[in-house]
């Protein structure tokens, strides 16, 4: 039998509105228990920086550099992540030598695959000598660097869930972030996966610009707005819903476009909220014709879940599936993301594939992340 290691996973995701905390116990294929998770929210200030840096990123030709407020967002996401950490011990009493292993996403400033570009601040060598634990990281430039999109990681980590679930078969595990993607399971074959298009991103930049919020609290105001379904079809006609997978996007892809088509500025705040909960939905709903088969049953994580008009909207548009939020059927869905790289930093670690043709396009499975030991000794893969 695999030797079972206790692992904590970090994600700072696109919707930057702070690091998830998760440890499980796991071999790298099955988790043999779901430990605690927490979020460490950022403060204002924090999301500043960390969006100055996207913003800097845009011209980045080279992953590595870091010039300016890039520089700087990367020391606070390396500090942010490390106090996060031992705050986490500390609240559950976890001593900092039982965890065999970190893993950190990071934060992502760029993703352009298709020049092989895409990088994710964070230090991981200051992040394992910080807390002492061993830390993996940079998790998709392997991937990338062959030609793969680097995204999405996840579907590996949703595979698991899915093995240990009893609904009909095909599952779609959908996660709701900043950008949407979601994980297609059939039998017990490779998973596939892509992303969808916008998640909450269109709809929190909307909410900030119009409403000073940082989202539309429980759907509050999408419940209250009129769906321009005309702005919804157009949006539908670019062309990125039409590809196949595997795909995927920056978080701002949508912006612009999205701006000229649904004109969402003109409209009440209720009803652009409306409209662009319904174009989150819509183009979600646009990626069954791509999956290899109808999914029977769909489960919804990441922070969309918790937006019941988003939901309702969903189950509209993908109906007659069932469509669940992972909390329903016993997950977390706030955790499983941190749970997931928890879990990629163990298959990392026994170098077990963690992207696939079906999910990234790679040519064939492969692993990634690189394995760093706290006093700056780079170890070998030997797990
Ligand atoms: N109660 C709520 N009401 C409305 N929206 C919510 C609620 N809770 C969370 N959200 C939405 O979920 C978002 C956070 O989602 P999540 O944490 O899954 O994103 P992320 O992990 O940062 O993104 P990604 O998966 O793209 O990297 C918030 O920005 C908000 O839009
Ligand atoms: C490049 C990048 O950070 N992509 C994120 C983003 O947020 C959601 C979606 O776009 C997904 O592709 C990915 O994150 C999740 C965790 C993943 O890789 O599975």
């Amino acid at each position: 039998m695999l030797r079972t290691y206790r692992a904590i996973g970090l994600m700072s995701g696109t919707s930057m509105d702070g690091i998830d905390v998760a440890a499980i116990e796991t071999d790298g294929e099955t988790v043999s228990r779901f430990g605690p998770s927490a979020l460490h929210p950022y403060a204002e200030n924090e999301v500043a920086l960390l969006r100055a840096a996207v913003d800097a990123a845009v011209g980045l030709t080279d992953r590595k550099q870091r010039p300016g407020v890039i520089g700087q967002a990367e020391r606070m996401v390396t500090a942010l992540h490390a106090g996060a950490v031992r705050g986490f011990l500390d609240a559950h009493g976890i001593d900092p030598a039982s965890i065999d292993v970190i893993g950190f996403h990071g934060q992502t400033i760029l993703h352009r695959p298709e020049a092989r570009l895409t990088a994710q601040i964070g230090d991981g060598q200051a992040l394992a000598d910080e807390t002492g634990i061993p830390v993996v990281y940079d998790l998709r430039a392997e991937d990338v660097a062959v030609g793969g999109q680097g995204a999405p990681l996840v579907p590996v980590y949703h595979r698991a869930l899915v093995n240990m679930l009893d609904r009909p078969r095909p599952v779609a595990v959908l996660n709701i972030g900043g950008v949407a993607n979601v994980t297609f399971i059939d039998g017990a074959g490779d998973p596939w996966a892509c992303d969808t298009g916008p998640g909450n991103a269109l709809i929190d930049d909307f909410m900030r610009a119009r409403a000073g919020a940082s989202r539309d609290e429980n759907g509050g105001a999408g419940a209250r707005g009129k769906v321009d379904d005309g702005a919804v079809a157009r949006v539908l006609a670019h062309p990125f819903f039409a590809l196949k997978p595997p795909k995927s996007l920056d978080r701002n892809a949508f912006r612009e476009w999205v701006a000229e088509q649904a004109a969402v500025s003109e409209m009440k705040v209720e009803d652009g909220a409306a409209t662009l909960t319904a174009i989150t939905a819509a183009t979600i709903a646009a990626v069954v014709p791509q999956l290899p088969k109808a999914p029977r049953t769909w489960i919804v994580c990441g922070g969309g879940a918790s937006n019941p008009t988003l939901m309702r909207m969903l189950r509209e548009r993908l109906s007659p599936a069932s469509v669940e939020a992972a909390d329903a059927v016993g997950w977390s869905a706030d955790a499983i993301e941190a749970q997931a790289f928890a879990y990629l930093a163990v298959r990392s670690m026994r170098g077990l594939p963690i992207t696939f043709p079906t999910t990234t396009g790679v040519a064939a499975p492969m692993t990634g992340g690189v394995l760093v030991e706290p006093r700056g000794r780079k170890v070998k893969k030997s797990f």
